[in-house]
């Protein structure tokens, strides 16, 4: 399986159309990969709190429709990333979208875990409530977003309902890359499962972007790494890999699930 993961990078400068439409094009070129990967928010960057509102759109807004088509023109499976949806009610979400190569959407997943403690997305956005799979024809993906990724929890109950390869696009700084690259390595290998994680490049509201966008394989291995700039990583890998681990290596099978809770110990 080809996987290529696109890591952008969000520059200011940029208007949020002219980066739609460049990212579009990126999208549109990797015909013959089975699977493109973009970030989180790329449209509009993780850290502009300041435009979420105004760069809000529907879930089926110009985000989703441009990244429907480009999904079709290259004939691959998309997780577009992330963008800011306004549902319905109002309410902002940090919402991913998974295409088909025929261009329909499969999913869309809000991100649970909002970055920022007392401000920003944390305050600013809903929190998503549902975990997501989907099942391509060669593995089953597991969707997270950037700081998911500090939660364990999420990924073993994405992994109970059948992910094997897990997709993290995230925004995330430069400053913590250290805990971006031992997170992604740690998911991989006590899940079992690949791991493809893609980061932005760039600096946006002041905050310099790690880059670095990572594959890891079932033990841990990893398969390719990003750089610090714009950058399409391109990985191969075999989705049987995940059943073989966990033959080889049981571990999951020896989850003790429903202990008691801690006692005074006398
Ligand atoms: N956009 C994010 O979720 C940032 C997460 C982050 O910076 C961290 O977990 O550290």
């Amino acid at each position: 399986m080809r996987a290529s993961l696109i890591q952008i990078a969000v520059d200011p400068d940029e208007s949020v159309n002219s980066r739609r439409d460049r990212v579009a094009s990126l999208v549109s070129d990797q015909r013959g990969a089975d699977l493109v990967v973009l970030p989180e928010l790329w449209p509009v960057g993780a850290f502009a709190y300041t435009a979420f509102a105004d760069e809000a759109e529907p879930l089926r807004g110009p985000t989703h429709d441009l990244m429907a088509k480009a999904a079709a023109d290259a004939g691959v499976w998309l997780h577009a990333g992330s963008f800011v949806e306004r549902a319905d009610d109002g309410t902002l979400y940090n919402t991913s979208l998974v295409f088909t190569p025929e261009g329909e959407r499969a999913a869309a997943y809000r991100k649970i875990h909002r970055f920022g403690f007392d401000k920003g997305e944390a305050v600013m956005m809903g929190a998503g409530e549902d975990l997501v799979t989907v099942a391509l024809p060669q593995t089953t993906l597991g969707l997270a977003t950037c700081y998911d990724l500090r939660f364990p929890e999420l990924f073993r109950g994405l992994v109970d309902a059948g992910a094997q390869t897990l997709v993290i696009p995230a925004g995330w700084p430069e400053r913590r890359r250290a805990h971006w690259t031992l997170l992604a390595q740690a998911r991989a290998v006590e899940n079992q499962a690949y791991v493809l994680a893609v980061g932005t490049a760039g600096t946006h509201a002041g905050v310099e972007q790690a880059g670095h966008s990572i594959a890891v394989d079932p033990w841990g291995e990893v398969l390719a790494e990003a750089g610090a700039g714009e950058e399409v990583l391109t990985v191969e890998f075999d989705p049987a890999g995940v059943t073989a681990t966990r033959e080889q290596f049981p571990a999951l099978k020896d989850r003790r699930l429903g202990l008691a809770p801690p006692s005074s110990g006398r």
